[in-house]
């Protein structure tokens, strides 16, 4: 059974997925301090937030079960994304669930702006009837400045287009073409402090996005020009902002998010009577928090239940045709990691994988890094190491990793294979995925087998001797460990030779050491495989 704490208001319907699974347990707790969280988190195996609760190095280090963060929204602001990806914890969010919806929301706090909307109403609920003082302005034929043409921006500014504005865009992946697919114009944040008559910014914070309208560009901002921020606190310089709309060179501003949230009691925007805000409504509607939330839990539900996934925010993306095309190769690449690191003596450093046919033809890091999983779970521990944080623990050790492709296929339509290099010895296992068979250990060194990579096998490296197998079989029978399955391979009739036994059940070392022990015998050693 696994633990689920959502820690901020969560659609229910959205969640109902999870509610309904009979492998989890769902606790609502909101409005918790960090001590609160912090002292309740370790039970939990999956956090489920909004934007409320942060998500701290310390929440971390108590969450010792924690495997997967879900933020239902696109924001991962408020968790610490370098020490989730150092302790393996995923960090997944919902991205599309609401872009229309905060799309609109700028689109109604740049109208509410243009046409005084909250401060008319505030004067006519109070018994004053001021037709004077809120003489708006039209959209129509006024330039709007996006900054940031993803997701929201670019749905805001087909909506802009629909009313009669001249669209330009800025952002660092727009490129001519799409500009022009979205008939928006390619500008520079130049441009658009230049000529925009409303800008809205739609870009994450990040260092480089932290006032990137600040006190030296509203110096040179168009005259009268209306800023909207529905994206980010700081993306707007707060205070330079105020002294812009003070000196009369800025007609006003519509905020949805702030530096600090919630802001302080005297942020000047609380008071201001150019100023409109709302407290973050962005993403609030009915469709938007259930589209989020069913988005994140079908991510968790099968992150906790070991299945592919998509939108890892501390993992680089995968795009949905290769996830595809991969996905059946994930189990084969951390069996065949898991197996090389088995059988091979000695620290790894470097981890080379191969990959040919098919597989060939598509981006394989995704793959790769359950590779690096199997390999480095052998030696750090299952519970330590995952896809999120294996090639960092791979990083942080020096191991090197390798990734090559070859046409060569040896005879398979798909093949993997990994060179262990220790620093005491070169092992080498290569694998495939037989059609309607599944995954399949293929060669092992130099020696081709045909293995099903699963339970506990024992691998023996003798010569070429007859008799031999019948010997170990004795000593296994007469230690009550039975034999499911065996290949044995060679490469030349008499010379150095592999045996490779399913057996049901572990081989305990005195058994071990006696089978070592016998004539003819190199080495053995006990894998176990899941
Ligand atoms: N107010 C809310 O409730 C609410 C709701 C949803 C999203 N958001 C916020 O809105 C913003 C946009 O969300 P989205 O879903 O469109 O994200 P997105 O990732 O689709 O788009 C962000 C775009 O910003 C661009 N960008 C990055 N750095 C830039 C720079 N220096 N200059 C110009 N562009 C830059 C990126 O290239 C990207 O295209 C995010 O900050 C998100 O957190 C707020
Ligand atoms: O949870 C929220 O309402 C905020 C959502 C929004 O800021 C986001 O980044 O998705």
């Amino acid at each position: 059974m696994f633990k689920v704490l959502v820690s901020d208001p969560i659609s229910d319907l959205g969640i109902s997925l999870l509610a309904e699974a009979s492998d989890i347990a769902i606790d609502k707790k909101t409005g918790l301090s960090e001590d609160e969280l912090a002292d309740i988190i370790g039970e939990y195996d999956a956090l489920l937030v909004r934007s409320q609760t942060r998500v701290t190095d310390r929440i971390m280090t108590a969450g010792k079960q924690l495997k997967v963060i879900g933020r239902a929204g696109v924001g991962v602001d408020n968790i610490d994304l370098d020490s989730a990806t150092k302790r393996g914890i995923i960090v997944i969010n919902a991205p599309d669930g609401n872009t229309i919806t905060t799309c609109e929301h700028t689109f109604a706090m740049m109208m509410a702006l243009a046409r005084h909307i909250p401060q008319a109403y505030m004067k006519t609920v109070g018994g004053v009837w001021d037709r004077k003082s809120f003489v708006g302005v039209e959209l129509r034929n006024k330039v709007l400045g996006v900054l940031g043409m993803g997701r929201i921006g670019s749905e805001v500014a087909a909506r802009a287009k629909a009313f009669g504005m001249t669209v330009y865009g800025y952002d660092p992946f727009l490129t001519e073409e799409r500009a022009e697919k979205l008939g928006v114009r390619l500008a520079s944040v130049d441009d658009i402090i230049r000529d925009a008559d409303f800008i809205t910014v739609h870009t994450p914070l990040t260092p480089e996005t932290r006032h990137m309208i600040g006190r030296e560009q509203f110096s040179r901002i168009k005259q009268g020009v209306r800023i909207v921020n529905c994206a980010r606190g700081g993306i707007i310089d707060e205070e330079a902002l105020v002294e812009a709309i003070d000196s009369g060179r800025v007609a006003g501003a519509a905020f949805d998010v702030f530096e600090e949230e919630p802001p302080a009691a005297d942020h000047p925007f609380l008071t201001h009577p150019k100023i409109i805000v709302t407290p973050h409504l962005g993403a609030s509607t009915v469709e938007a928090q259930e589209n989020v939330a069913i988005d994140v839990s079908e991510q968790l539900l099968h992150i906790l239940r070991g299945e592919a996934f998509k939108n890892a925010v501390n993992m680089p993306p995968v795009a949905a045709d290769v996830l595809s095309k991969l996905e059946p190769y994930f189990a084969l690449g951390k069996t065949l990691g898991s197996f090389a690191a088995q059988i091979a003596e000695g620290p790894v450093k470097e981890i080379a994988v191969t990959y040919s046919g098919d597989l060939a033809n598509v981006d394989t890091q995704p793959l790769t890094r359950y590779v690096v999983e199997g390999v480095l779970s052998h030696h750090l521990g299952s519970d330590h190491v995952n896809v999120v944080n294996a090639m960092h623990l791979a990083k942080s050790r020096e191991v090197k990793i390798v990734e090559t492709k070859t046409q060569s296929t040896k005879g398979f339509t798909n093949h993997v294979s990994i060179t262990l290099r220790t620093d005491k010895e070169e092992r080498y296992a290569a694998g495939t995925l037989l059609n309607g068979f599944g995954p399949r250990i293929t060669q092992v060194d130099k020696f081709p087998v045909d293995v099903e990579p699963h339970g506990h096998l024992l691998l023996i490296s003798h010569h070429d001797k007859p008799g031999i197998i019948g010997r170990i079989g004795t000593l296994l029978g007469n230690n009550d460990v039975n034999i499911a399955t065996m290949q044995v391979g060679r490469k030349v009739v008499g010379g150095a030779a592999i045996m490779v036994l399913g057996v049901d059940k572990g081989v305990p070392k005195d058994l071990l050491r006696d089978i070592i022990a016998l004539p003819d015998l190199n080495n053995a050693k006990v894998i176990h495989l899941n």
